[in-house]
């Protein structure tokens, strides 16, 4: 199965439980991989044949920048169906971190698979 894939795209938004969390931007961290067949953008070489990454970065940094969820979960979720609804992306793994969120750990958050991958 071919992808496209974002890697540790930061993005500023409101995140968190705590009401200190409420009145500050915290930076998550999007790791993304979307199934794309990139056979035929290859053979024709037009961006318009692709999954164009930078168009997805930009909605995603749009809508997360946005964003005022308490839970990860929430905020992977709605950017899962984004990429589904408006991307046509038939399968994702999609990865959230909150750096620093904990002291001792390098990042913490959550990973989601949706949809179905093609061909299996
Ligand atoms: N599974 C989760 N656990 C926690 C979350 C979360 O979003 N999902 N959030 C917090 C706090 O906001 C934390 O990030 C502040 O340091 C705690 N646990």
């Amino acid at each position: 199965m071919d992808t496209v894939f974002i890697e540790d795209l930061r993005i500023d938004t409101v995140i968190g439980i705590y009401d200190w969390e409420r009145r500050i931007r915290q930076t998550v961290a999007l790791d993304i991989e979307m199934a794309f067949d990139n056979t035929r953008p290859a053979a024709t070489d037009a961006i318009a044949d692709t999954l164009d990454y930078k168009a997805v970065s930009k909605r995603l940094i749009a809508y997360v920048e946005a964003a005022e969820f308490q839970l990860v979960e929430t905020l992977a979720e709605r950017c899962a169906a984004i990429l589904r609804e408006e991307f046509g992306i038939a399968w994702l793994r999609l990865k959230l971190a909150k750096p620093g969120a904990v002291r001792g750990a390098r990042a913490v958050g959550v990973c989601i698979e949706r949809g179905t991958r093609p061909g299996g």
